[in-house]
């Protein structure tokens, strides 16, 4: 049986057909937000001394049907940049998620924060359209491209101005990966076949990037104490969907896990002190 990637794939490479007979390649050159200047993506997540949030705008998933029911994207676009989230993640992909390219222009408008463009891009016509519907990054999904296609959708995106978060879910992903040309990587924690997350596996496999990679952690984190575990192992960012929008305020949510964090890594740092001054004095 195909995988849940697979079926989106195959979904998206037929909705594809009908949406480039509607609208041109040239014709994202004359919308609204093609033109517009963009935000610094990976430089916004990083050396912030903490974990940095990309917050994610998810109405629904596969795995977990409708996720949240009082849906506004422009409120939580809002919501999520007052709570200090230092970019947002909006889920553009309308079959398995209920997404659209409308809540991403939507976010876009509303923040002065970098927006991610997420979806299942497989072909450069959405890195075109990502980019007229007021993205400043896209994800590009390293499982789910062949051969040359992941360094054509980098060259795309490089071409329209757009940052890209590539995402592994695997070693083979990881093996396959030339640094050259990838600032950003992310490890989506969520295993594809049982939905399990393990943040242990998405850890090991991001440390073996290049030094100066800005680090992603992906799916399955809802706490402070995810953070911390992300913080010391040197994780620049965490992308979190779920746990924030079952929040009744999921910008209240994102500075109350921002708090409890600094809070973690203050306590932490007076227990080495004490520890430090402890071996001195032995
Ligand atoms: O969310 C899913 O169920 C899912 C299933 C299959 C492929 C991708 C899926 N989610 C996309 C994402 O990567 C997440 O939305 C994102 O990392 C945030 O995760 P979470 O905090 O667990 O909502």
């Amino acid at each position: 049986m195909a995988t849940i990637l697979e079926q989106i794939v195959e979904q998206t490479a037929t909705d594809l057909v009908k949406r480039k007979r509607k609208v041109s390649f040239m014709d994202f050159e004359s919308f609204e937000w093609y033109e517009r200047p963009r935000r610094p993506f990976g430089d916004n997540l990083r050396n912030k001394g903490t974990v940095s949030v990309i917050a994610e705008i998810k109405k629904a998933s596969p795995s977990k049907g409708i996720i949240r029911k009082d849906f506004n994207p422009q409120k939580i676009a809002s919501q999520y940049f007052e709570g200090g989230a230092s970019a947002l993640s909006v889920l553009t992909d309308e079959p398995a998620f209920q997404g659209s390219l409308d809540y991403l222009s939507a976010a876009s408008t509303e923040v002065d924060i970098p927006v991610l463009r997420k979806d299942f891009i497989i072909d450069p016509y959405q890195v075109k359209e990502a980019r007229a519907y007021g993205a400043d990054a896209v994800l590009l999904i390293a499982t789910i491209t062949e051969g040359n296609q992941l360094n054509e959708l980098l060259h795309a995106s490089t071409e329209y101005g757009l940052e890209c978060l590539v995402e592994c879910y695997s070693e083979d992903d990881l093996n396959r990966l030339n640094f050259e040309y990838i600032n950003i990587l992310g490890v989506n924690n969520r295993d594809l076949k049982t939905f399990d997350v393990d943040l242990h596996r998405g850890i090991e496999l991001l440390n073996r990037a290049p030094e100066e990679t800005v680090l992603v952690s992906e799916s399955g984190l809802s706490s402070a104490g995810d953070l911390k575990f992300l913080y010391d192992n040197n994780i620049d960012a965490a992308l979190i969907g779920e746990y924030f929008m079952r929040q009744p305020d999921p910008g209240k949510a994102v500075e109350k896990m921002l708090g409890e964090l600094k809070q973690l890594v203050e306590e932490n740092a007076v227990v080495t002190e004490d520890q430090e001054s402890e071996k001195n004095m032995s």
